[in-house]
């Protein structure tokens, strides 16, 4: 069974700048969910919310129906903003503590960091201190502070800024286990490329209120017009006077149109083929990154 993260009307302000304006999602378990926004959209104030770390002006966080509590939230696993774990220590000794911190006996704690830091490819610099390791494995070793104790619920504040590619799919697998026990998964997230590929459903927040959310498919159906792309041998430019037609990106045999209320697609596919070959012809479906300009213009 799976358990559903709910934030419901969350409001908060700091001074007389309202910061979240009733600020409702939910993050379903046993799904990755992204949650994306420019920068001081209130993603951050969101998760600290979420983690307790701040408390809200009004509004709750639920999970599965019950308020959180001290005890439930033991078992979140949180990547917060600001980081935060010793650059002293360890990267196996810290591990191992925060293990310790969540009620991990001292067997399983090590148990589980020696896993952790094995799967990240972390196992080899386990005996460093964290402050000789890059950003990236610091990075890593974030997480595995994360996940040390098996969380029912994650919440990571962009986890995956500064990971070169192969970090970014080691990180993405680990993710991806953890949602598949069943846990909700909020990731914030710049990178829309890569939460579009990650992605069973989004969170887009534009300062301080939700945009959308819900799955991608019926974002993408519900937030950008249909459009068509077409390839042919020679330039496009034609469809400009072609009616029934607004165009929207030209380049030269490429070209990205819309079409009005009704508009047989066929016929411009005719008009396109008695001017030359037509290599590609067809509706394409918007990009998160397009989704994400419509919706918070
Ligand atoms: N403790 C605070 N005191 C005053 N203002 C704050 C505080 N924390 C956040 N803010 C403001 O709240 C707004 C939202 O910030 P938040 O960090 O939640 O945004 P974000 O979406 O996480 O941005 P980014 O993508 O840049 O991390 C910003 O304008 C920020 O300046």
């Amino acid at each position: 069974m799976t358990t559903v993260l709910n934030v419901d009307s969350v409001s908060r302000s700091f001074g007389d700048r309202a910061v979240l304006k009733n600020v409702s999602f939910a993050v379903g378990g046993g799904k990755l969910t992204g949650f994306v926004g420019a920068n001081g959209a209130g993603k951050t104030t969101t998760m600290r919310i979420i983690l307790g770390v701040l408390a809200a002006d009004s509004g709750e966080v639920t999970l599965g129906g019950k308020p959180l509590t001290r005890e439930i939230r033991q078992r979140f696993g949180y990547m917060p903003e600001e980081r935060g774990l010793y650059p002293k220590m360890t990267v196996h000794d810290q591990i191992v503590y925060l293990g310790r911190l969540h009620g991990l006996s001292s067997s399983a704690a090590e148990e589980r960091t020696g896993k952790l830091l094995e799967r990240l490819g972390l196992g080899e610099r386990a005996g460093e201190k964290l402050e000789k390791l890059s950003l990236g494995n610091q990075q890593r070793a974030q997480v595995a502070a994360a996940l040390v104790h098996d969380p029912e619920v994650l919440v990571l504040d962009e986890p995956f800024s500064g990971l070169d590619p192969i970090a970014v799919e080691t990180m993405v697998e680990v993710l991806r286990d953890r949602a598949a026990s069943g846990a909700p998964v909020l990731f914030s997230s710049h990178q829309l490329e890569l939460v579009e590929r990650l992605c069973d459903d989004l969170v887009i927040i534009a300062d301080g209120g939700i945009r959308a959310a819900g799955d991608r498919a019926t974002l993408r159906a519900q937030h950008a017009e249909p459009r068509y792309q077409m390839l042919v041998d020679t330039d496009a430019g034609w469809l400009r006077d072609q009616p029934g037609v607004e165009l929207i990106d030209l380049d030269g045999a490429r070209a990205v149109f819309t079409l009005d209320a009704g508009f047989d697609d066929q016929k411009v596919l005719l008009a396109a083929l008695e001017r030359g070959p037509v290599r590609s012809f067809g509706p394409v479906v918007p990009t998160l990154t397009e989704i994400f300009r419509e919706v918070v213009r």
